[in-house]
């Protein structure tokens, strides 16, 4: 996969890191404060994580890419001096990663940045690292990004009645009884008139979808309402999602579709199946858990989803991104059973989901992390100008491939206002 953004090629990931981590006053909007170059960002309803610079990266593909990354995140921890004022989630030594969808996929990486700056309720922090000692640098509000480009779509009818009949064939596999669940992606191209500025979605996106996780590494950005897992202090959440409605623009008329997406059998087996690839997921690793036996209905400004917070206790060691690796792919965005739905996807899907739909987040020094799931996202291609969203559904028994089709659109919905609005 091109890589507009990284640039890794400085990089010497040997050197011990030197890291600290400072309090400082509010700086404002987090987003405002990244450059045009290697910026990443990980923010929600205003507080989080932007960050730039590059003090270490570490690309790999394949089945063990967690597993890969998780003991080169490790052997950095081990031999880097960190000194901490603060001592909050993703306060210290962080890494962003994002990880393939697939074991064959291109784009799983990590990155240490050079310069974190954090905040989490009420207290802000900036966090520096490198070979050696630096002091932190002037924070800059980039506040005037200028108006944004002419952007193209390219998705004729064409592709979307191919697309539609993917999902008929999926429902007929389904019908054969070979598996009860399949999430189908589909992809849009954008192409802009310059290069993407992605400081431009990335604002936009925060200021529409506070509930959701925005994120940016490496030219893969987006708007996820789902988290894989988060890790903090032996404490285990993840958010299910599966099942959605779109809404009508209406408070009222919305009200009623809510009601009638937590009773419709069709959206509930969609989510009982992605609530138990959870469960089971989490289950060797956790003790004490809770899954609510009833979804509730997450109102999102496009759509609705049925949502279920699965938590847990941690039972011994392991770190945020063991846990996305025993979780990847859940049946949101893989299907049930695992192993046939991922073998179908690949076989009648047609597309290289690339970062889609695989982790994206953070982990810190003690293993504690965040790794949504890539949804509601796009990649910077080629030089920049090009930009690919995508967007997918849980097709099961009784799904309508029209529907299905009109909700992918829904779905798109944010990352294609954010390429166009002013
Ligand atoms: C696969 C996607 O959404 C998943 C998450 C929530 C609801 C979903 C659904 O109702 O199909 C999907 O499982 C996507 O946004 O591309």
């Amino acid at each position: 996969m091109s890589n507009p953004i990284a640039d890794p090629s400085s990089v010497d990931d040997t050197a011990p890191l030197v890291v600290r981590t400072r309090r400082i006053d509010d700086p404002g909007d987090l987003l405002a404060l990244l450059p045009p170059d290697q910026a990443l960002a990980w923010v929600h309803g205003g507080d989080g994580l932007v960050a730039w610079g590059r003090a270490a990266t570490f690309s790999t593909r394949g089945a063990d890419r967690f597993a890969d990354a998780d003991a080169w995140w490790r052997a950095h921890v081990a031999r880097s001096v960190s000194r901490d004022d603060v001592n909050r989630p993703g306060s210290g030594l962080v890494a962003f990663g994002s990880f393939a969808f697939a074991d064959r996929g291109e784009g799983t990486t990590l990155v240490v940045p050079e310069v974190v700056v954090g905040r989490r309720d009420g207290v802000s922090w900036i966090t520096t690292i490198g070979t050696t000692l630096s002091a932190p640098p002037t924070l800059t509000a980039h506040d005037d990004l200028g108006s944004g480009p002419a952007v193209d779509f390219e998705d004729d009818d064409s592709r979307r009645a191919r697309w539609r009949d993917t999902v008929a064939a999926a429902v007929d596999r389904i019908a054969a009884g070979e598996l009860d669940k399949v999430v189908l992606a589909r992809s849009v191209d954008a192409v802009s008139d310059e290069v993407v500025d992605v400081r431009r979605p990335l604002r936009r996106l925060a200021a529409q979808y506070p509930s959701c996780w925005t994120f940016h590494v490496d030219g893969f950005f987006g708007s996820t309402p789902e988290m894989l897992v988060r890790l903090e202090g032996g404490l285990v959440t993840s958010r299910v999602l599966a099942g959605t409605i779109r809404r009508s623009g209406d408070d009222h008329r919305d009200l009623a579709l809510a009601a009638s997406l937590a009773h419709s059998s069709k959206d509930l087996e969609e989510h009982e199946y992605a609530v138990a690839s959870v469960a089971e997921a989490l289950a060797p690793h956790c003790t004490g858990m809770n899954v609510p036996e009833a979804p509730f209905v997450l109102h999102l400004p496009n759509v609705m989803h049925l949502a279920t917070d699965v938590t847990g206790v941690l039972r011994a060691d392991a770190s945020a991104l063991s846990l996305a690796a025993a979780l990847h792919p859940s049946a949101a965005v893989g299907g049930t059973p695992r192993p046939a739905a991922v073998d179908l996807i690949e076989e009648i899907e047609g597309l290289d989901r690339a970062r889609y739909a695989g982790p994206v987040g953070w982990i810190g020094a003690d293993g504690d992390g965040e790794w949504g799931i890539g949804l509601r996202s796009a990649q910077l291609l080629d030089d920049g100008r090009r930009v690919r969203l995508f967007a997918g559904c849980g097709i099961v028994a009784d799904s309508v491939p029209a529907d299905e089709l009109a909700e992918s659109d829904a779905k798109l919905v944010p990352v294609r206002t954010s390429l166009t609005e002013a």
